[in-house]
């Protein structure tokens, strides 16, 4: 569905070096720090911005060659673009009549009413929580085979986020050819939605691994400087010096605890994950 091949970007010192393939019907995730290349990636793959080197493919065209009609295809939430704050949701309905043919004009104005968007307001009197759930809602009326969201569920509260979150896993259920990628800073939510994960840093793509993978089999070894001399190094992706001795990252956490029944073993969610690729975990 997304293909990237040997794609590069640089901002200054900033390099995006990256190849990967999203395949059709998965909800895909990207995470990483502040900064890591996430939003350039998505950029990329909506030709919003062109690589220097390299090819980027979305439904097996060149991203700067998507017609008008491809583009129809794709539903996108970013945090930055949007209609003029001057608008009105009903204004921004019409707007949508027009540029969606597929355009769901029903769904649309009862999804405004569950997610509580007033209709007759302006954008600029609108809170952020409520922005961010009007842009979900752009990206997911007009029947897109691909949706592209770029932190959708930032400034939401716990209630919205589930909202939001219930909504993209019922579009998704609807049709399994439909595609999803989303990045985000929240992990709880990247881990009960996403089949897949690409940790990005520093513009490289530092792991790609099933969502389930990461939850049920990697981890966190707690070992004193004894026990890691003793250690079979083979399942370590990762090991950092600690006042008590190491914490070593591992793919295969059962082994550790079957294999050396004494040593302290954390469960590796995607938070640990980016902290102990990126060097920041404690
Ligand atoms: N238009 C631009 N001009 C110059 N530098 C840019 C531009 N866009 C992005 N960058 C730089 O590229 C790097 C990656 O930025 P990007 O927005 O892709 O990160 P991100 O992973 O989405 O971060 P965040 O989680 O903070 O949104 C950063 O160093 C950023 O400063």
């Amino acid at each position: 569905m997304i293909r990237m091949e040997q794609v590069q970007k640089t901002y200054g010192t900033f390099q995006f070096q990256v190849s990967m393939e999203i395949p059709q019907g998965r909800i895909t995730g990207f995470v990483g720090k502040n900064g890591a290349g996430k939003s350039t990636a998505i950029k990329l793959i909506l030709g919003l911005i062109r690589p220097e080197a390299g090819k980027v493919q979305v439904f097996g065209i060149p991203a700067e060659k998507l017609t008008p009609s491809d583009k129809q295809k794709i539903g996108v939430s970013l945090a930055e673009a949007g209609f003029s704050v001057q608008l009105t949701v009903q204004d921004i309905e019409k707007i949508l009549g027009k540029m969606y043919p597929k355009f769901n004009a029903e769904l649309f104005q009862r999804k405004c009413r569950e997610f509580r968007i007033p209709y007759q307001k302006k954008l600029k009197e609108f809170s952020t929580g409520m922005k961010a759930k009007l842009r979900v809602l752009i990206a997911l009326t007009h029947g897109a085979r691909l949706l592209v969201l770029d932190e959708p569920t930032a400034g939401m509260d716990v209630e919205a986020r589930q909202e939001v979150l219930d909504l993209l896993r019922e579009y998704m259920a609807e049709d399994e050819t439909r595609t999803l990628l989303i990045t985000s800073h929240i992990s709880s939510d990247l881990e009960t939605l996403c089949d897949d994960i690409y940790l990005i840093h520093d513009g490289k793509i530092l792991l790609n691994e099933e969502t389930d993978q990461i939850l049920d089999h990697y981890g966190i070894l707690k070992v004193s400087e004894e026990q890691f001399g003793t250690l079979d190094q083979e399942y370590l992706i990762k090991c950092q010096k600690e006042p008590y001795g190491y914490a070593c990252f591992t793919k295969d956490k059962q082994y550790y605890q079957e294999n050396y029944p004494g040593i302290v073993v954390e469960q590796g969610g995607i938070d640990e994950l980016i902290l102990m690729m990126t060097g920041g975990y404690h």
